[in-house]
């Protein structure tokens, strides 16, 4: 494990490094990046364009300057080739969505203090109750998480043989997408809320994989889930649900199995004394800010939870993902 070689100026680095974040979530809001990936742009050209006054925007162009996301020549500015490729809301890389989430996530990180001495959340559950903007940042946040990591989970988890993926919780439907396209005999069903249906309707058209997935809407936790699949895919599910929710959740998705069938679980994965790695013990705090009961779980803490939904051969496959997630697989007998 990377241990950080505190001094102070590193410490004021983090403490004050949300300026940054502000930049950028402002140049996205604005969505600035767009135009300045088209041609070159004055200030009071942009301003007129965006119907902004040309003071602070100008501000915020030199910082986002400072930032590397933009260049300044004399008085123009061009969205750098790296902006241009993920900052622009033409390209088909764009990661608006993901940081307009971040965005709308800020101010419950700034109660933090309050949700622990309450033990409580600060914020309405971004999955149940958002806004039609935050429903959209945060399915298609998902689809920009899952865009970067799911063509390498295809490439590494074998679903050689296996014929229909559930993906439970499944958002978009990145995933299932991926698993299709890399496994030519596997059909898919993305079981999700009712608001979910029409971005992940959206993103099949996209993928021209409306023919082999299909959607369902429904609670997990509640039910009915539609069976006879032979293997089911839970991703970043279950830390929105406390340990009795999960066993419920887990229950619910093993009967929908068939005997044989493979349960696959991705987190992002604490170790056994829960202090490391560093993003699932931060993503455990957003869970504690925006759920109930939800938490980043540790592996033995997931191993218990598979064994006692009573699968078999329960391990965590040897891939390599980013920001500490992991992928845990049981068999049903
Ligand atoms: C963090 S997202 C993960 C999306 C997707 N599996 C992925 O990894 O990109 C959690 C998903 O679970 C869905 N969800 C949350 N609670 C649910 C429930 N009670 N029943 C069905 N779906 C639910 C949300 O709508 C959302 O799409």
């Amino acid at each position: 494990m990377e241990t950080v070689n505190w001094n102070p100026g590193e410490l004021l680095k983090l403490s004050g490094s949300y300026w940054s974040t502000c930049a950028l979530h402002a140049g996205v809001k604005l969505d600035l990046f767009t135009p300045l990936a088209t041609g070159s742009l004055t200030a009071a050209e942009l301003a007129a364009k965006l119907a902004v006054p040309v003071r602070g925007l100008a501000m915020l162009l030199d910082a986002l300057a400072a930032l590397d996301l933009l260049s300044k020549k004399a008085d123009r500015y061009d969205a750098t080739p790296f902006a241009g490729q993920f900052l622009s809301r033409s390209a088909p890389g764009y990661l608006g969505h993901i940081i307009l989430h971040h965005h709308h996530l800020m101010e419950s990180w700034s109660r933090l203090d309050e949700a622990v001495r309450e033990d409580a959340p600060v914020r309405s559950r971004v999955s149940h109750e958002p806004s039609a903007e935050e429903r959209e940042s945060f399915l298609m946040g998902m689809f920009n998480l899952a865009m970067l990591n799911a063509p390498k989970v295809a490439a590494q988890v074998d679903l050689s043989g296996r014929r229909r993926l559930l993906d439970l919780g499944g958002g978009p439907g990145t995933y299932a997408i991926h698993f299709c396209q890399q496994n030519p005999q596997l059909q898919g069903v993305i079981f999700d809320l009712p608001t979910t249906r029409p971005f992940a309707e959206a993103t099949l058209q996209r993928f021209d994989m409306a023919g082999r997935i299909s959607f369902a809407a429904g609670d997990f936790l509640a039910g009915p889930i539609p069976g006879g699949f032979d293997v089911a895919w839970l991703s970043h599910v279950l830390h929105g649900e406390g340990p009795e929710g999960c066993a419920q959740l887990l229950a619910n998705a093993v009967s929908a199995l068939e005997p044989g069938g493979l349960l696959l679980v991705q987190e992002f994965i604490l170790d056994a004394d829960r202090a490391a790695p560093l993003f699932p013990a931060l993503f455990s705090l957003n869970m504690l800010l925006g759920t109930p009961k939800g938490k980043a779980y540790s592996e033995p803490e997931l191993k218990e939870l598979l064994q006692q939904a009573g699968l078999v051969e329960v391990q965590r496959l040897a891939a390599d993902l980013p920001n500490g997630a992991g992928i845990m697989t049981g068999r049903k007998i």
